[in-house]
């Protein structure tokens, strides 16, 4: 077989090699204008667009006309062959995930029998395989903080029995942000529940992040950790997750909220707004805090701590247009209904206030 590729090809085996090289060609560089175009007209990112478009035109060079003169596509038999996986995605980032997937196995496929049609094609196949990966933490780290601004409820977890049928509710109602939170669990427990609260949120595309521990977020492979004053400095939980994930921090007073920015910190809790039971050594910080937020903050802000339907206007009315609640989805009767009340009034006051 060695070398019996000249540019027609002779024998069955010759034709189906071409066959499959053509099918993962025309594969990987479908995968790729998918992403292309999220990075496009969905992120805006243009640094990422054109780099996805480069490697599309690198793999268009490979996709000759006798490679695509051995398509046969009546006659294959894979056309009819699905699976229920393949006909829905959950989300955005289901869709990011899985077309990464295909370039990825594609490119492993040119790799291989690309080494029989012509070595320096697997080659540069190899070498886009490596490009693709490391572009995909780089567009999962945009695309996580492209969900984050978009999300104006943010439902921090309290430890009771009905934990995942009230967040799985919320989910249901459009929540987009979830914090695990549990002080007192024994850690064989928390990151067994951290586990199976990510995959739930990632179900319906929601981001999911982990209270105080980056240790369970890294286990998890969560989208990132929420820091108080007393857990890790923000330096070294950004040197252990990276920047493809989001760090979070509480505040409490301006000058903890300016520490916080210039450490890096993805997004800050402002609060406690009101006097809480869930956070009981807590005083409350007011909504006078919450108005410096508003004025001072530049990076997004979740107001926090003892905010329900009832005294929502009040935190907006300060300036919030994103709030982080316990009890509010936790105990109320319909997480669902809560969850869609607070997503829709916070979204509408956003788009009021950009239109203003
Ligand atoms: C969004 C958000 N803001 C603040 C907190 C409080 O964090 P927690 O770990 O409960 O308390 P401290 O560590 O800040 O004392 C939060 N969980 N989420
Ligand atoms: C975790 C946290 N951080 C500041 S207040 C608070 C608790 C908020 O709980 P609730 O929404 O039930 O008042
Ligand atoms: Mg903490």
């Amino acid at each position: 077989m060695p070398g019996t590729f000249p540019h027609l090809a002779t024998t069955t085996a010759d034709v189906a090699v071409y066959r499959i090289l053509d099918a993962n060609l025309d594969r990987a560089r479908e995968g790729l204008r998918v992403l292309e175009d999220w990075c496009r007209f969905g992120l805006n990112q243009e640094d990422l667009t054109e780099n996805l478009k480069h490697l599309r035109q690198s793999l268009a060079h490979w996709h000759t006309p006798d490679l695509r003169a051995a398509r046969d596509t009546p006659g294959d038999r894979g056309t009819q062959l699905s699976h229920p996986d393949e006909e829905q995605r959950h989300s955005l980032s289901d869709v990011l995930q899985v077309n990464f997937c295909r370039v990825q196995e594609a490119l492993r496929v040119l790799e291989e029998y690309g080494k029989l049609y012509q070595p320096a094609m697997a080659t540069a196949c190899k070498h886009l395989r490596y490009q693709i990966y490391s572009l995909e933490s780089d567009l999962l780290g945009h695309q996580r903080q492209h969900q984050l601004r978009q999300a104006h409820t943010y439902l921090v977890t309290a430890p009771q029995d009905n934990l995942l049928t009230v967040v799985e509710a919320a989910l249901q109602g459009g929540l987009p942000l979830v914090q695990y939170r549990d002080k007192h669990t024994d850690d064989g427990l928390r990151l067994q529940r951290a586990q199976v609260l990510k995959d739930l949120c990632h179900r319906y595309g929601a981001l999911f992040l982990v209270n105080d521990r980056v240790d369970l977020a890294l286990a998890v492979d969560a989208d990132g950790v929420h820091l108080g004053q007393q857990d890790l400095p923000l330096a070294t939980a950004r040197q252990l997750l990276g920047s493809h994930r989001i760090i979070g921090c509480s505040t409490t007073n301006p000058e903890e909220m300016q520490r916080a920015i210039q450490a890096g910190a993805d997004y800050i809790g402002v609060g406690p707004v009101f006097a809480t039971p869930t956070k009981p050594d807590k005083a409350a910080a007011g909504l006078d805090y919450v108005r410096y937020a508003a004025e001072h903050a530049t990076v997004p802000w979740f107001a926090i701590g003892g905010i329900d339907a009832d005294n929502l206007d009040q935190v907006i009315q300060a300036g919030a247009r994103r709030v982080a609640v316990v009890r509010a989805i936790m105990q109320a009767e319909a997480p669902a209904l809560s969850s869609q009340f607070f997503e829709t009034t916070l979204t509408r006051q956003s788009l009021l206030s950009v239109s203003a």
